[in-house]
């Protein structure tokens, strides 16, 4: 399914071709599997067995490639650094193996003002650095749905940051020229530019994709009171998904991706958290919406549980207290559960000492009463993977 996201034009097929199909709005591998022969010899010109041919090339050219585990580890091996994005931040890329992982799909929710665009603004500034200070000295897409990139605060975060590095002015300026920042403020033209990312992630040489946020269009656009809303914006997020996990695959990317999620509990204590329904998609009901018997709390939802599987790693920014933010890694195939305390300087963010030195590495302690609840209920599952796939379904009703 993500791989056949593929354009025709990179399956093999002759420019020709490739032209006479797009005038029927054929444009990618899926778009010519889901065809039936007749259909296809009608819009290509072309026999019955040159059809067949035809279909063979295309599902060849989009079937994922089978490799080892060990050609995969040698290749990580060989070049660690393509293989993440590191974050900066020390004990996070620790934890994480490396950092943010090349290949997949990373998603930072939250709720509003905690940090979620200083930490995209912070990696795609890390996104141009040469690969000897842990970038991946490539162009960036950023995506802003909420007209909230900052150009200003790019360069400040990368003074701060990196002084000595960024002291020539000519660094100064070649790093926000690699940022290829799209205002795109609706669901059409968000899922366009998404449809258009492949060319331009292979001309512009672009080695992350950020789109900031993919939630904020698409709540705005679709009530979920009116019915058949909720299947319909499911089904573009899960198209969506699709695109960027398989653009991801293919080019070896990170994407990164925010949301914002927020979840109140009756007593004044308020946690953010990516939450979802265990069952399905069609039993969530968006906004405001108060708990059944025995539960307290309200609950803003986030966007599905698809949409949930879909990315490989999430991460919860969240306040702790008045003063104090944190770090969660609440999803990740590679870490374990873990907090950290972070704060924001013209730096951009930057880990607490204390979150990580006085503390085991996989802490609880600072973490929220109701996500160490959470740890309670996890460490009452002996079974591993019983308990990792129960945890994550507790996490989603906290
Ligand atoms: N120059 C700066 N120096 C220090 N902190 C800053 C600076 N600029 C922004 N911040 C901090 O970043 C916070 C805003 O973060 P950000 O805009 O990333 O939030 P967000 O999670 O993206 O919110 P939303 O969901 O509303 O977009 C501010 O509250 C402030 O604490």
């Amino acid at each position: 399914m993500n791989m056949a996201s593929k354009k025709l034009r990179r399956a093999g097929l002759s420019q020709d071709l490739c032209e006479r199909l797009s005038r029927y709005q054929i444009t990618t591998c899926q778009d010519v599997l889901c065809l039936s022969l007749l259909e296809l010899m009608k819009v290509t010109g072309q026999s019955y067995w040159k059809v067949k041919k035809l279909l063979n090339t295309v599902s060849r050219s989009c079937a994922p490639k089978m490799q080892t585990v060990y050609e995969m580890k040698m290749k990580r091996t060989i070049n660690p650094s393509s293989a993440f994005l590191q974050t900066t931040l020390e004990d996070l890329d620790k934890i994480l193996h490396g950092g943010i992982a090349c290949g997949s799909l990373t998603e930072i929710t939250g709720p509003a003002g905690c940090g979620k665009t200083q930490f995209c603004i912070m990696m795609s500034l890390l996104a141009t650095l040469p690969t000897s200070m842990g970038g991946l000295d490539g162009a960036v897409v950023y995506i802003d749905t909420e007209s909230a990139f900052s150009a200003e605060r790019l360069i400040e975060i990368a003074q701060h940051r990196f002084p000595h590095y960024f002291a020539s002015e000519e660094k100064l300026v070649s790093m926000p020229n690699r940022i290829h920042l799209y205002r795109e403020l609706t669901c059409d033209s968000v899922l366009k530019r998404i449809e258009s990312l492949e060319e331009e992630i292979i001309s512009k040489n672009v080695k992350l994709v950020v789109i900031d946020s993919i939630a904020s269009v698409v709540r705005k656009e679709f009530d979920l009171k009116l019915q058949g809303n909720l299947k319909e914006r499911s089904n573009l997020l899960t198209k969506e998904a699709s695109i960027l996990k398989f653009l991801a695959e293919e080019f070896s990317i990170p994407v990164i991706l925010t949301n914002q999620i927020t979840t109140w509990l009756n007593d004044g204590f308020a946690v953010q958290t990516d939450l979802l329904s265990p069952a399905d998609d069609f039993s969530l009901s968006e906004g405001s919406s108060r708990k059944g018997d025995g539960e307290s709390g309200y609950v803003t939802t986030a966007l599905g549980n698809t949409w949930s599987h879909s990315v490989n790693t999430r991460f919860i920014l969240q306040y702790l207290d008045s003063q104090r933010r944190q770090l969660l890694v609440a999803k990740s195939p590679a870490a374990p559960f873990i907090s950290f305390l972070y704060v924001i300087e013209k730096s951009g963010l930057l880990l607490q000492e204390s979150s990580q030195k006085d503390q085991p590495c996989c802490s609880w302690e600072g973490t929220s009463p109701a996500l160490q609840a959470i740890k309670v209920r996890q460490d009452t599952f002996k079974d591993e993977s019983v308990s990792s796939a129960r945890f994550h379904s507790l996490q989603q009703q906290v």
